[in-house]
């Protein structure tokens, strides 16, 4: 009998190089754009897509061997476009562990971009601030996550390793670039959003549920100050394959560790707190990826 163990690391051999390039090569044929930026854009976080120009669009269904997203707020195509003049390469909907696939499998599009040529990956989410002095609607800046689902064994990295993407063993230590953090916060100021942007740890949890106020506790006293159900993957399968990585949460709710709340999370609302930030959060993106540019062609 096959176990669980043995599918989830048969979907993670199932993506081989050999795949990915294919993936990789059909995506070139189809868009004249040689983006050296990944984006993935999280939930509500999708309408930052409107802002690219002459762009190829290209749905998640006629990719071949790409899954399809199953998560409202998360349109499910990939745009080749340009961001303020900049190309850049767009997952609008990402993969989620709880839709039901394997780690490898939601994160086996960073690997796709890096075999487009992306050098670079900016990853977006919308997270719950658990940090006491985070409100609705604020940026953390990602400095660092915990890979709680990697502490129980389940890792995008787990199967065999093949070193054209990168080591058997990848270092974690600076998973965030730190010039690239940096820059964000004088973007911040520049943007007037000094007041609502922070810095601090995420963790992704397997989802789809909401955290109980036990949980929430815990993860406190870890050092956590957004929880989500993304990025880590994402992140750890980028770092790995050397790609320089930035990421922030949008923070859609508070977790409030206590019994006794008018309000819970809820995905729709969640999804809301996305537009309402729409326009901030695609300024940011786009004076990130503005200096990026400008660094790479130095
Ligand atoms: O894709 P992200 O991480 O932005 O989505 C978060 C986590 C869940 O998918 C969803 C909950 O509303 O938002
Ligand atoms: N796990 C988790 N993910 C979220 N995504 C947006 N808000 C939350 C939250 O409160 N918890």
């Amino acid at each position: 009998m096959t176990s669980f163990n043995d599918c989830k690391l048969n979907f993670g051999r199932m993506y081989t190089y050999d795949i990915l390039q294919e993936i990789a090569n059909h995506l070139l044929e189809r868009t004249q754009l040689r983006p050296k930026i990944g984006i993935i854009l999280g939930t509500g976080l999708g309408s930052l897509a409107n802002q690219l120009t002459d762009a190829d669009y290209i749905d998640y269904q006629t990719i071949p061997h790409f899954p399809v997203s199953t998560v409202e707020g998360h349109v499910g195509r990939l745009i080749f476009g340009f961001l303020k003049g900049v190309p850049v390469m767009c997952m609008q909907g990402r993969f989620h562990y709880y839709e039901g696939y394997p780690l490898a499998k939601c994160s086996m599009p960073v690997r796709v971009m890096k075999l487009v040529g992306c050098t670079h990956l900016i990853a977006t989410n919308a997270a719950g601030g658990l940090n006491p002095e985070y409100k609705v609607g604020d940026i953390m800046l990602m400095k660092d996550h915990i890979n709680i689902m990697g502490f129980a064994g389940n890792n995008p990295l787990q199967g065999p390793n093949d070193s054209r993407f990168g080591p058997r063993f990848p270092n974690m230590v600076n998973a965030y670039d730190w010039k690239l953090l940096k820059k964000a916060k004088e973007i911040g100021k520049d943007i007037g959003i000094e007041n609502d942007l922070h810095e601090g740890v995420y963790i992704c949890l397997g989802g789809p549920n909401f955290e109980t106020v036990a949980e929430l506790k815990m993860l406190r006293i870890w050092g956590v100050d957004a929880v989500g159900m993304s990025t880590v993957h994402e992140v750890t399968t980028a770092v790995h394959c050397g790609m320089t990585c930035f990421a922030f949460s949008l923070i859609t709710n508070l977790c409030v560790p206590s019994y006794d709340l008018e309000e819970t999370p809820c995905h729709d609302d969640i999804v809301g707190i996305g537009k309402r930030r729409e326009s901030t959060l695609t300024d940011l993106v786009a004076r990130m990826v503005k200096h990026i540019h400008t660094e790479l062609k130095q």
